[in-house]
């Protein structure tokens, strides 16, 4: 099959970060079905305009290792749960995908035979290329990570554009703005900037990677709907965090 090129999109090739808790809409855990079917129809529309989607996806909608771990499990064997959990939203969100005529292909960190594929970068890049939805599930395989590592690992693999973080709110902001409603929200900062001020909305361990790599991430509002298909034809949605800063720093 020819390689799928983008004649309209500002990206040809994108890393998705989905929060578990994106899924889990109005609920306060599991898989909401009328999410996933959003979902599906707006990463449909970047396939239709020739965009190579990768997807990770988290699992804090199930289990979160540390949240196990404060009530009395072992840590690795919750971070095991937690990795589970994210295979777990991605067949449900592979299948909402495929109910869309939406070619998509689930990879796992760690092998799960008969269930999905084990985790091959070679093969990723190829069903990318042919315009194949890869899931990249089980986050990187190993306890005390997260699937915004995960994410950006996936992201510098697979050399795409950018990453998107999905999120609840529009953006980095000068402080959390769920605790502080007269947080600034940034429009673009570097990955120093995040760092030095310790901008609680992606973890540390991501946004080094991410700088080491030179890897540009836009955090934005996933539940804005069209937000994902704005940004991808040249929208300023949420903040760029990237390497050089130029223009206005804060949104009005
Ligand atoms: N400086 C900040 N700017 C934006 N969001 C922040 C900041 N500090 C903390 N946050 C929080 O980070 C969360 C976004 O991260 P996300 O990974 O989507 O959620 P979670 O960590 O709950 O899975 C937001 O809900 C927000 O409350
Ligand atoms: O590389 C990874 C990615 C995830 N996790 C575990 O999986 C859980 C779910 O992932 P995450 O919290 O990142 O999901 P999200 O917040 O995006 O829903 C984490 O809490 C960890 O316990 C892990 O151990 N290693």
């Amino acid at each position: 099959m020819p390689a799928v090129h983008s004649r309209h999109a500002k990206y040809k090739r994108i890393l998705l970060k989905l929060s578990g808790e994106a899924l889990m809409g109005e609920e306060n855990f599991g898989i909401d079905p009328k999410v996933l079917n959003r979902l599906a129809l707006e990463i449909g529309q970047l396939v239709g305009i020739g965009v190579q989607v990768g997807i990770v996806i988290g699992g804090g909608n199930l289990f979160r290792g540390a949240t196990l771990s404060a009530a009395g499990l072992d840590r690795v064997t919750g971070d095991h749960m937690g990795m589970l959990a994210t295979v777990m939203n991605s067949l449900a969100l592979r299948d909402a995908l495929e109910r869309s005529n939406i070619a998509t292909r689930i990879m796992s960190a760690i092998p799960m035979s008969g269930v999905v594929d084990h985790y091959d970068r070679r093969n990723a890049i190829r069903y990318l290329s042919q315009g194949d939805v890869v899931i990249f599930s089980a986050g990187t395989g190993n306890p005390f990570f997260t699937t915004d590592s995960a994410a950006c690992l996936r992201g510098i693999e697979i050399d795409a554009d950018v990453v998107l973080k999905a999120t609840k709110v529009d953006g980095v902001y000068t402080a959390d703005p769920m605790k502080d409603p007269s947080a600034k929200r940034y429009l673009r900062l570097s990955y120093d900037e995040v760092l030095e001020k310790q901008l609680g909305v992606m973890d540390l361990t991501a946004i080094c990677l991410t700088r080491d790599h030179k890897m540009p991430v836009r955090v934005f509002n996933m539940n804005r709907p069209g937000a994902l298909v704005n940004l991808l034809v040249g929208g300023d949605e949420g903040t760029l965090i990237c390497d050089e800063v130029t223009g206005d720093q804060y949104a009005e």
